[in-house]
């Protein structure tokens, strides 16, 4: 299963340099991980903003919200989902289109 992920990161300015640097280095090996498993397929900076839009491909909306729950900067995020499917004038299959 496909989905679009737009994630907004707001990490509090009083919070420990260290500890936020601590996780977001968790949070780029977690990201780097998931990227190499083909879990995580897409991840773009939107240009002037502390967020990004990805693109997940799970086995259910479970298994994203695990992913999604699991990751360091959790917290100070905002995130929406969309779930995505086929467009029936794709010429892309459902493979190629991961
Ligand atoms: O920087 C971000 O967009 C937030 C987060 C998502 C992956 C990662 O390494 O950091």
């Amino acid at each position: 299963m496909l989905f679009h992920v737009h994630m907004t990161v707001d990490i509090p300015l009083d919070l420990d340099k260290a500890y936020v640097e601590n996780l977001k280095a968790k949070e780029k090996a977690l990201s780097q991980e998931l990227q190499q498993q083909g879990k995580w397929t897409h991840i773009w900076r939107i240009v002037g903003q502390y967020a990004n839009i990805s693109i997940f491909n799970v086995d259910s909306a479970g298994e994203l919200h695990d992913i999604l729950m699991s990751l360091p900067l959790y917290p100070f995020m905002q995130v929406e989902v969309t779930a995505l499917c086929q467009h029936y004038s794709s010429v892309k299959n459902e493979e190629e289109a991961h």
